[in-house]
């Protein structure tokens, strides 16, 4: 451990039982100072502990990070595992020149966009119909990346969705495609198979699936799929036209490539126009990585608050909490983003990490999670940092009031987080309620919330195209800051590899055939399970 993260330590235990309710009656001005705006994005960290030394010193930790994101700009294979460029943000730049061993990429890139936008158009405009006529909904088929980003976003944008209906289909179990595709009509639909690799055994199963149901109905089902994936060969194996197929590089990592092909279900849903508004806010996002100096830079400032919580504090977990609820999805995005990116236990150089890498990540919308989950949050042992995030505006100029009672319990649960709620205020609000003697300590104790716990508030004027594309964006570059400051490779995700590999073995076992190298547990299990299945 370097001596920074050692500085930083000893910081914390010196502030010892430091409330950050202190911090502001020291500060006058923290509230501002700790609010930290770009591009109409405020990133208040103010509810946190982070004072001025250690804010200096996270600062300081921050600034190997540079030279590594200019290099991931710049296209070096900072990938090192996989031995990849990571580009992603080439796919909303579309102006620029990015070279990847000496050759341009952008042009390739540009070229899919446009067939993207022309095939979405044709879509939305009946140029491209079904069998039965006009595309009436659209189903995406993919896992993880190839799924989490599209179906976050289409939800999220849902106000501007004048498109076909659009669903996603993502888990392996029967279930998910089976309630999806039941009320779709097989002559008016498109399924998009979305896959990098066009190898993961769950879409594969489902498009397979998809594929026979639309053969029951239409002459040539081909005819209806599309596919978004890296492997141009296996699409072609697949039987499915060049003609409606999108392709991408394999500098696109999977829970980063929503911004190309793997969104053509986002831009058939709110029109390429609309799309094009996202991938502004996305790349808006990456100049303000790329020039804001570290202390007014927001993913930077995001990622060094996750560091101080996590890495600094030891807290194990930071729950997602948007005020939208639009952005259920997100906390799953998230998951996927910051977890498979830096829940590594090796550093880049293959030595065992002497820190934490990254937490648990969970989250619900508000003010759902508050008749959840928020309990524990508030009088549980474990201290969760909360992020949240609210919009100013909603899209329901009807209902503003409601969008009011929305803003109002955020804040107020940010506040309470920080304030708690001492003994003797419990007891006086006992007392209040004419309650004496041992009754009322006895109930006073369970009043008490000890406060201190740290939240930080992204607050966006309204959730729109544009917006989203700067949010998804901050949070790709926030992973990309930890990761870095970590010593991670953010870009590969090495450990969903076994399970895999034990599935296809473990697959015989449930057909009752003879599969060694087995434990005792899984043989007794699928046993089991041959039993209950008859
Ligand atoms: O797009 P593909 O190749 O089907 O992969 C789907 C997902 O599977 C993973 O490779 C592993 O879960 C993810 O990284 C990826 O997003």
């Amino acid at each position: 451990m370097t001596d920074i993260w050692t500085r930083l330590k000893d910081h914390r235990n010196a502030q010892g039982d430091l409330r950050i309710e202190t911090l502001f009656a020291e500060d006058p001005d923290r509230a501002a100072a700790y609010a930290t705006s770009d591009g109409g994005l405020v990133f208040d960290w103010s509810k946190t502990l982070i004072d001025a030394g250690a804010r200096a010193l996270l600062l300081e930790l921050a600034r190997p990070v540079a030279a590594r994101r200019d290099a991931m700009f710049a296209g070096a294979r900072i990938n090192e595992t996989e031995n990849r460029a990571v580009l992603h943000t080439a796919l909303r730049n579309l102006d620029g020149k990015v070279m990847v061993d000496g050759r341009d990429v952008m042009p390739a890139v540009r070229a899919t966009h446009e067939r993207m936008r022309d095939f979405a158009t044709a879509l939305r405009d009946g140029g491209f119909t079904g069998q039965g006529g006009r595309i009436t909904d659209v189903v995406n088929i993919g896992i993880g990346g190839s799924d989490l980003g599209p179906a976050m976003a289409t939800r999220a944008l849902s106000p501007f969705h004048d498109g076909p209906r659009v669903h996603f289909v993502s888990n392996v179990d029967g279930a998910d495609i089976a309630d999806v595709l039941r009320g779709l009509d097989p002559a008016t639909t498109l399924v998009i198979v979305a896959s990098k690799t066009f190898t993961t055994i769950e879409t594969m199963t489902n498009a397979e699936t998809a594929r026979k149901w639309m053969a029951r109905q239409v002459t040539d089902p081909a005819a209806q799929f599309a596919a978004l994936s890296s492997a141009q060969d296996r699409t072609a194996e697949w039987g499915i036209d060049a003609a409606r197929v999108f392709g991408f590089e394999d500098w696109v990592g999977g829970r980063y490539s929503l911004w190309g092909p793997i969104g053509l279900s986002l831009m058939i849903a709110i029109g390429p126009d609309l799309f094009d508004s996202f991938l502004a806010g996305g790349a808006a996002m990456d100049r303000h990585f790329r020039d804001a100096p570290a202390e007014r830079n927001l993913p930077i400032l995001l990622a060094l608050a996750g560091i101080w919580h996590h890495q600094i504090c030891g807290h194990a977990t930071r729950a997602v909490l948007p005020y939208d609820n639009r952005l259920a999805r997100l906390p799953a995005y998230l998951q996927q983003l910051e977890m498979e990116s830096n829940g590594k236990r090796v550093a880049m150089d293959g030595r065992e990490l002497d820190l934490p890498s990254g937490p648990v990540v969970w989250g619900e919308p508000g003010t759902n999670g508050q008749h959840a989950f928020y309990q524990l949050i508030h009088q549980g042992t474990a201290v969760v940092p909360c992020e949240f995030i609210l919009a100013a505006r909603g899209h329901e100029p009807d209902l503003a009031h409601q969008h009011l009672l929305l803003i109002a319990n955020c804040l107020a649960q940010s506040e309470a987080l920080m304030r708690g709620r001492s003994l003797d205020e419990a007891r006086a609000l006992m007392r209040a309620k004419g309650l004496t003697g041992d009754e009322l300590e006895r109930q006073a104790c369970h009043r008490v919330f000890p406060g201190n716990r740290p939240s930080t508030t992204l607050l966006i004027g309204q959730l729109t195209p544009y917006t989203l594309g700067q949010i998804v964006a901050l949070y790709e570059h926030r992973v990309f800051v930890e990761g870095a400051i970590l010593g991670i490779n953010s870009f590969d995700q090495w450990g969903v590899e076994l399970g895999k590999e034990l599935a296809l073995q473990v697959a015989p076992l449930l057909a009752g055939e003879p599969a060694p190298g087995h434990d005792p547990s899984t043989l007794n299990l699928a046993r089991l399970v041959r039993e209950l299945r008859g």
